[in-house]
């Protein structure tokens, strides 16, 4: 695929912006910034760090300052000392209400990104550019932001939509091949959730579905961020519908606290959403070709499946803390079949664990 034409998918709703995704679009972000603004801080890690200096020059002329912000890679953005440390340079270049960030790099950047903005004089113009798969599909897109703490993953953070969010697939060809099939645990969830023709684009052909410079590939992320931009639409706050975005990361979020953060979020949402379609097996509605579907498309993408036997009662304890728990009772998103997710609570301690045992290595 040499040219390829921007699809603007929008999210409406208590916001109304819209998501594009093309090759080469970076020219699009002053329409997205929108007028009035003078100053622009651009939160972007080293990965990045090229990309960054070349659209910083791109704006500069255009603007009054652009600044960038380098940050730790991956989680080590997710930090209260990295937030503060944009804080302190958005202070000290004097940013008002009218001024500007750019979020550039992968899910943790536009997290960390969306969160700063969010929280600098309650709330400044926000652009998001992921430069990942999960980035696309998933990170940028709904309006969630926010950092880890000791205790637990995004246990920190604010619902704050972006003016507007670019997907440029040309900025995944430097993206390493372990962290496009990382994302396409997001991709997938979508699939499973809501989408099943994400899973027959990923069952046909799973090389050419996974390889961004693909028709295929454009059209799952598309796809992707349609799920998520209908189900924000509806419910932006997370009253209710939102939470089947949840799929597969109450378990998985408990992962990446064991894992001290060093392991991929789409990593361990694949371990959860097996997990969950174990869950919804034995709450009796899932089919078992349902979950060997499951199986058999996070293998296609050399996901993982399980976690060792002896950290389940540590996983127990860390998933106490999950958002979606009310009143000390864990809630699950399980599917009562492919593309029909529901809320499973007071489910007992023995159950998760019978569940845990058939993913349990
Ligand atoms: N806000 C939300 O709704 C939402 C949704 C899903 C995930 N998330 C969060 O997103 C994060 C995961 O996002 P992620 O998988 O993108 O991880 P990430 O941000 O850690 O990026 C993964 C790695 O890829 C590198 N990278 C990114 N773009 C690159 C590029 N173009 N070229 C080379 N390297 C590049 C990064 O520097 C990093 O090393 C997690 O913190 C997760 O909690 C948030
Ligand atoms: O957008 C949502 O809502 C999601 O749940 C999407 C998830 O993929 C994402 O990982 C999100 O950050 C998880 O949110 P949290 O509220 O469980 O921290
Ligand atoms: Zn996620």
């Amino acid at each position: 695929m040499t040219e390829s034409q921007v699809t603007e998918i929008r999210v409406t709703g208590e916001n109304d912006y819209g998501v594009l995704v093309g090759r080469g679009i970076l020219d699009r972000v002053p329409e997205v910034l929108g007028e009035r603004v003078a100053k622009i801080l651009i939160v972007h890690t080293p990965t990045v760090g090229r990309v960054a200096t070349e659209l910083r020059d791109a704006l500069q002329g255009q603007y009054e300052q652009v600044l960038l912000a380098e940050v730790p890679d991956a989680e080590s953005a997710k930090r209260v000392e990295v937030a503060a440390f944009c804080w302190q340079i958005l202070g000290q270049a004097d940013f008002t209400r009218t001024d500007a960030i750019i979020g550039l790099g992968g899910g943790a950047v536009t997290d960390l990104a969306g969160f700063v903005a969010a929280t600098w004089l309650r709330g400044v113009r926000l652009v998001q550019i992921p430069t990942s798969v999960l980035g696309m599909v998933d990170a940028s897109v709904g309006g969630k932001t926010g950092i880890n703490t000791t205790e637990g993953k995004n246990l920190v953070g604010a619902f704050y939509a972006p003016a507007g969010v670019i997907c440029d697939l040309e900025l995944l060809e430097s993206l390493p091949r372990n962290e496009v099939l990382a994302g396409f645990a997001e991709i997938a969830k979508c699939g499973f959730i809501a989408e099943p023709g994400i899973l027959d684009l990923l069952e046909a052909d799973v090389a050419r579905a996974t390889d961004p410079t693909t028709p295929e590939f454009k059209r799952l992320v598309e796809l992707a961020i349609g799920v998520k931009a209908r189900v924000v639409s509806e419910d932006f706050r997370e009253g209710g519908l939102r939470e089947i975005l949840n799929y597969g990361h109450t378990l998985g979020h408990a992962i990446e606290h064991a894992e001290r953060y060093q392991w991929r979020h789409g990593v361990a949402i694949s371990i959860g959403m097996m997990y969950a379609a174990e869950l919804g097996r034995m709450a009796g509605a899932l089919s078992d070709a349902a979950v060997d579907r499951h199986r058999r498309i996070l293998t296609s993408l050399t996901l993982p499946l399980s976690y060792p036997a002896g950290r389940w009662p540590g996983l127990l304890a860390t998933m106490q803390r999950d958002k979606k728990a009310r009143a000390g009772m864990l809630r699950f998103i399980v599917l009562d079949e492919i593309g029909k997710p529901r809320v499973l609570a007071g489910v007992d301690d023995s159950m998760l664990q019978f569940a845990y045992q058939e993913i349990a290595s």
